[in-house]
């Protein structure tokens, strides 16, 4: 436990990998944790005995933000409530035709980002910001069809959320302890206090909604009159039925906090590391921006249709981005269901499993120039976000996988095409590239410690239509 004090939990968790090995037991307080951290060990957890690790454990924490396990990424594996609503959210929530009828929202919210950024005077522009406005002003547009009125408050609320939901404070690591309890009153208040106004605020959202009578939409996205977004569907089929279980208010409440968390968060951090690391390698951006610029030459906005699997090296800067700082850098926590061995050795019934997927992507044996930005590595590989390559793991493996990868992705490219074709990009005040901080914070997401500011000037005519 002391050897996580003071240092991020996947950094201290690497340390320790290099000298015991890449199947490791550690205690955290009462919490009996394996952590594993090579390719060969992951793909037992995730593949071989993946029914196995299909749990999570819910720490007291994570159960005041998700309802208890009433939502998709905490809800308990088996349970006919995670089969259902998991099938809802891939197939129909985060499916492709529902991604690709999201495309408009795509396009007018990374017009918005640029027209933002060019009548701003001066041109110092804090990118995390712009970014994390633009990815919840997209997250909320696709799934309640409305920016949020409550979107700063909801931004700032859910950056403290994500910290306590690390899962390294006292009352998690020693749940039946009082003495953590007292000493950790403090956090368990501010996380009741912070839920609570999470849900309100959804609440909120989820009234208005239904006053608009927006259930009412027949739903057919070709045949509607307006696009239907992700709460328009789970009120349909809370009204309709359908499913295996009833989605109660509190169900649509925890689904709808991982549509907004999962979506918005990871592909906001992404995007704002892949733009630091642009900057970071001036040869790596000009041909980033090479290619976007010759793509779209004398085009006054990105249309999505446009740049669709025709920025190969822009898809190989966001997989080399993903390597290097995939967001949830320990994945989300996994349960051993069964006593059972991982490379030969034994996994009690109920250890708590960290995948260290940022270790894996850093290993040196198994990445050249593994510190290194290269984008150019993936250019004759393969290895996709599929889950099957276990060196490279930003959104998981197996039956836990993320179901948002394809939506996130698309997120991420259009609002990197867009910043890279409208503007040239430097630190400020001339400092050199090497001098950009690259340091994470502290959280169940691994985010820059300081934000991003960069010098923006103009490339091309800005899309100053709506
Ligand atoms: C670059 C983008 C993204 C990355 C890197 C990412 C990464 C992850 C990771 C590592 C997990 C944990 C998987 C596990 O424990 O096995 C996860 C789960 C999840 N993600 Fe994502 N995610 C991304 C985008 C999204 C988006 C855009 C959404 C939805 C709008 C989303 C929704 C979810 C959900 C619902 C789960 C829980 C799945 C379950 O427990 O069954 N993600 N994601």
């Amino acid at each position: 436990m002391h050897c996580l004090l003071g240092a991020l939990p996947h950094h201290a968790m690497r340390r320790l990998a290099q000298r015991y090995g890449p199947v490791m037991l550690l205690r955290l307080g009462h919490v009996r944790a394996v952590v594993v951290s090579s390719p060969e060990a992951a793909r037992e957890v995730m593949k071989t005995h993946d029914a196995i690790f299909a749990n999570r454990p819910l720490y007291v924490t994570m159960d005041i933000f998700t309802y208890s396990g009433r939502n998709i990424t905490f809800a308990p594996y088996q349970s006919r409530h995670w089969k259902e609503v998991r099938r809802l959210c891939a197939t129909e929530l985060l499916g492709p035709k529902r991604v690709l009828s999201f495309r408009p929202i795509r396009e007018e919210e990374a017009a918005s980002l640029v027209r933002g950024i060019a009548a701003s005077p001066p041109a110092l522009v804090n990118v995390s910001e712009r970014i994390k406005v633009l990815m919840t002003d997209l997250l909320m547009r696709c799934a309640i069809g409305d920016r949020c009125p409550m979107r700063d408050e909801y931004i700032a609320d859910m950056d403290k959320a994500l910290e306590l939901m690390a899962g390294f404070n006292l009352i998690d690591l020693f749940p039946g302890s009082w003495l953590a309890r007292t000493l950790g009153a403090g956090s368990l208040r501010a996380a009741r206090e912070l839920h609570d106004r999470i849900h309100r605020i959804t609440q909120a959202i989820i009234d208005y909604h239904e006053s608009k009578g927006a259930a009412a939409t027949t739903g057919d996205v070709e045949g509607s009159s307006r696009r239907e977004d992700i709460l328009d569907l789970l009120l349909r089929f809370q009204k309709d039925g359908g499913l295996g279980i009833t989605l109660t208010t509190q169900v649509l409440s925890g689904v709808m906090f991982d549509v907004f968390a999962a979506g918005s968060e990871t592909t906001g951090t992404t995007t704002i590391w892949a733009m630091s690391e642009l900057v970071r390698s001036p040869r790596v951006m000009e041909r980033a921006q090479s290619e976007v610029r010759q793509l779209l030459h004398g085009k006054t906005r990105v249309p999505e249709a446009d740049i669709q699997g025709r920025l190969p090296y822009l898809q190989t800067v966001i997989k080399e981005t993903l390597r290097l700082h995939p967001p949830a850098p320990l994945i989300l926590p996994r349960l051993c269901g069964e006593s059972t061995k991982v490379l030969g050795f034994d996994v009690p019934e109920g250890t708590t499993v960290f995948v260290n997927v940022w270790a894996l992507g850093r290993d040196k044996i198994l990445w050249a120039d593994a510190d290194e930005f290269k984008p150019e590595r993936f250019e004759d590989d393969t290895t996709d976000f599929s889950g099957t390559d276990f060196r490279f793991l930003p959104g998981d493996a197996g039956r836990r996988m993320c179901p948002g990868l394809t939506f996130g992705v698309a997120n991420i490219e259009i609002t990197l095409a867009s910043l890279l074709y409208h503007f040239d990009w430097k630190l400020p005040g001339g400092a050199s590239p090497y001098e950009l901080d690259m340091s994470e914070s502290y959280g169940i997401t691994a985010r820059r410690k300081t934000d991003l500011l960069l010098e923006a000037t103009p490339y091309v005519p800005h899309g100053l239509e709506s």
